[in-house]
């Protein structure tokens, strides 16, 4: 569904009130992924994921959405192949969702949105010595996108969602020590891919975005659970944590690669 009208006269949060357009952005994200537009690539490998789950740290509520991060000081959690070429570390997933489960996606499918929508960042160490400048590298991030939608439980999202409520407020953090994230990636290959930039400040044009085609399964009670997390800090007046996606920016002169038919 299209978001309504309505939402456009709702108090919009300060991340998203900055200027949402980069001066002489050519690849911002997100866009809009016509299906049909999208155009097939025999040369894209299939991607390859392997995380250690002892590298997971903590969850922290940064005040835009929760972070899970990841140690990142070795090439224990990495990804390879797909369209990417070198190998690039896990730093942290999180996710973007709406107030209503009709929109809260960033990308979207045929003008479709999901109710949620998973990215996991990952950065270039083959090339750069940190995460913060990979960020001002053109080729420096990997972001894998999964689209959550309406529909079963999902037991490994499940002991994400039981510890969130000791993140409900902005800059909090709870220790979080064994998770492995491929749980939250489904099982399906396929993938569309694409050149364009990180989707809050700073917007850098750096993020090899890779969007899973098949959605995972979440249930009402788990986007409940994101929905009562916090923008604000503990004492200050509460502003639920909902609608933490930016708006669709325009294709430009890029083509959707799939890596499949
Ligand atoms: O997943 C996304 O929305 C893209 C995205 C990727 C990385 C990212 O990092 C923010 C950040 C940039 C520089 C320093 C510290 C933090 C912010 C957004
Ligand atoms: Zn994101």
């Amino acid at each position: 569904a299209l978001m309504p009208d309505s939402l456009n006269h709702l108090p919009v949060h300060p991340l998203w009130q900055s200027p949402l357009t980069i001066p002489g952005g050519t690849r911002q994200s997100p866009i809009n992924i016509q299906w049909r537009d999208s155009v097939y690539d025999p040369f894209l490998k299939p991607l390859k994921i392997s995380y250690d789950p002892t590298t997971c740290l903590h969850i922290w509520n940064n005040g835009y959405s929760f972070l899970v991060e990841f140690d990142d000081s070795t090439d224990r959690s990495i990804i390879d192949g797909g369209p990417l070429e070198n190998q690039y570390r896990l730093k942290q997933f999180h996710f973007h969702w709406g107030a209503m489960n009709d929109w809260g996606s960033e990308h979207t499918v045929d003008c479709k949105f999901y109710p949620a929508e998973l990215h996991l960042v990952h950065w270039n160490a083959v090339l750069y010595p940190t995460f913060e400048e990979a960020v001002m590298e053109g080729n420096g991030l990997a972001v894998i996108g999964v689209f959550l939608k309406l529909g079963a439980c999902h037991e490994g999202l499940q002991t994400l969602v039981d510890a969130l409520p000791a993140v409900k407020h902005k800059d909090t953090v709870i220790e979080f020590d064994v998770f492995d994230p491929s749980c939250l990636i489904p099982s399906c290959p396929d993938y569309w891919t694409y050149a364009g930039s990180l989707t809050t400040p700073p917007l850098t044009e750096s993020v090899t975005w890779i969007i899973k085609k098949q959605p995972i399964e979440v249930d009402e009670n788990q986007l409940e659970a994101f929905r009562m997390l916090l923008f604000t800090s503990d004492g200050e007046e509460e502003k639920r944590m909902v609608d933490n996606f930016r708006p669709l920016q325009p294709l430009m002169n890029r083509t959707v690669r799939s890596s499949f038919q």
